[in-house]
């Protein structure tokens, strides 16, 4: 529910920030209060002050967007000639702005018909891994290997003011509010109209498996356009098909929707963790209204096949790389769901903006499998007990990575190779630091991989791990 008093606190909040020269908090308090005020004088403040901030930290573009907000409200506020100035100076400034910095870009020329992943990856089976990518190419420490934006996402609901409800760009924080609700905002008018939002609006779910399940519906329906040409899709759906049988490069937009949604179909399923995880979908299923006996049935399965499917392939939107951070948005990948678990992962997931970023963490072979740590539980931080215990009780696999065969030990008692290495500072405030000092450690990684696993490796490859996790978070904001 929109509530000017509630508006006006977060106002207040983020005048507080603003006056620390804390930008992105005082950020984060105007879009709460732009989510929830009526009055048009606070709203046209919040824009304002919106506009400062772009303007101080060098995004012009977005500051004379804000600008233009408050003359569209008939600038309600007493800084007029302040906005006046600061637009000016934008004009003039926007073009000497950078250009995005190209870092997260493949590092091989890409699939013709997956054209976010590189043209090495593969999708192979084997007994004990079931389906996992692997690759036909030597790869080394820092390619990137892909970059899928989730087909089926949402966020949580304590990130609602700082990203899009719909497909979880950041924007800058630059986000415009849902005229109705009080819940979503967005990065784009073309978001905002979405059809998606449109079913959601007011109903907003907080539970994450709730509103996942309730996403996938709400998303299929939008591309099949009905109950009855989802139950088309579905027929034709080809369990033994992996996301490699399908052309997502189609120039046609529908089609490729299309194929994507039958590409996560062939995702694996397992009975969920819980049996409230039951009760869950039986509620999205009713609250979906199904008419006649028959829509009902085929509602119930499908949402029962999603439920499973995400019990078993659902990635976790961190946008940090802090061991303990609470997940801030729920995804399903077609591609990035075959990755198999490694306690001694050969690549990083980076979350940038509202894709997932592969990166090769160490040298792979032609022909190996490319692995991921699930759930941070790797043999740097847990024992082998407690790893064991930890995925068999929840993912219900007996892991037999590297790390498990061969029981490697913690990162404090891992043999040291050499005298000289200090672990290397790192300045976290400059993207050009950042990037020199990733660039050295993947050298160094290359270099003396031959005396893996040791101490010196180790602890850069997690330095990398964090150095990833902020560059993405600087580029997402720039
Ligand atoms: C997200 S899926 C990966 C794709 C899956 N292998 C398939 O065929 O669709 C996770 C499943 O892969 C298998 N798996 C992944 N990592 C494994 C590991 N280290 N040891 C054994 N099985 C693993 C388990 O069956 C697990 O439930």
């Amino acid at each position: 529910m929109k509530s000017d008093k509630v508006a006006k606190n977060f106002f207040e909040k983020g005048n507080e920030q603003l006056a620390l020269g804390k930008y992105s908090e005082a950020l984060a308090n105007y879009n709460n209060c732009l989510r929830f005020v009526v009055n048009k004088t606070i709203e046209s403040a919040a824009f304002a002050a919106r506009a400062e901030i772009f303007f101080k930290t060098g995004h012009y573009k977005q500051c004379i967007e804000n600008n233009q907000s408050v003359e569209d409200l008939n600038n309600l506020i007493d800084k007029i000639e302040y906005l006046k100035n600061i637009e000016e100076k934008c004009k003039n400034a926007n073009e000497s702005v950078d250009e995005r910095d190209e870092f997260f870009k493949l590092s091989l020329p890409k699939n013709e018909k997956i054209p976010f992943i590189a043209n090495c990856l593969e999708v192979r089976e084997n007994e004990m891994y079931g389906r996992f990518i692997a690759t036909t190419q030597d790869l080394t420490p820092g390619s990137i290997v892909i970059i899928e934006e989730p087909f089926y996402k949402i966020l949580s609901s304590t990130e609602r003011n700082l990203r899009c409800a719909v497909c979880l760009k950041q924007n800058a924080l630059n986000l415009i509010s849902c005229t109705k609700c009080s819940t979503a905002m967005f990065c784009s008018k073309k978001c905002a109209d979405s059809t998606i939002h449109k079913y959601e609006c007011g109903t907003m779910e907080e539970n994450f498996e709730k509103a996942l399940l309730r996403r996938m519906f709400y998303q299929a329906i939008d591309i099949c356009g009905s109950l009855q040409e989802l139950e088309k899709l579905m027929n034709h759906h080809d369990p033994k098909k992996t996301i490699m049988n399908f052309d997502l490069n189609d120039a046609d937009e529908l089609k490729n929707f299309k194929n994507r949604m039958l590409a996560t179909m062939t995702l694996a399923e397992r009975e969920p963790w819980s049996s409230e995880a039951y009760a869950k979908y039986e509620t999205v299923t009713r609250e979906l209204k199904a008419e006649t006996e028959h829509e009902k049935d085929f509602l119930r399965n499908y949402l029962v096949h999603c439920l499973k499917s995400m019990t078993v392939n659902f990635f976790h939107f961190f946008w940090s790389s802090e061991e303990k951070a609470p997940g801030k948005g729920f995804a399903i990948c077609s591609l990035a769901a075959y990755f198999a678990h490694s306690c001694d992962p050969n690549c990083d997931k980076v979350d940038f903006d509202n894709k997932f970023v592969f990166v090769a963490r160490k040298p792979i072979k032609k022909g190996e499998q490319l692995t991921i740590c699930y759930d941070r539980y790797n043999f740097l931080t847990h024992t082998l007990a407690e790893r064991k215990e930890y995925f068999n009780r929840v993912y219900t696999f007996d892991c037999g990575c590297v790390a498990c065969t061969h029981n490697y030990q913690k990162l404090c008692n891992l043999p040291k190779i050499d005298k000289e290495f200090v672990e290397p500072k790192v300045n976290h405030e400059s993207f050009s630091a950042m990037k020199t000092q990733y660039t050295n450690n993947c050298e160094y990684i290359r270099d003396h991989i031959e005396q893996y696993p040791c101490y010196e490796i180790c602890t850069l490859m997690n330095q990398n791990n964090h150095l990833l996790h902020s560059m993405g978070n600087f580029l997402a904001l720039a």
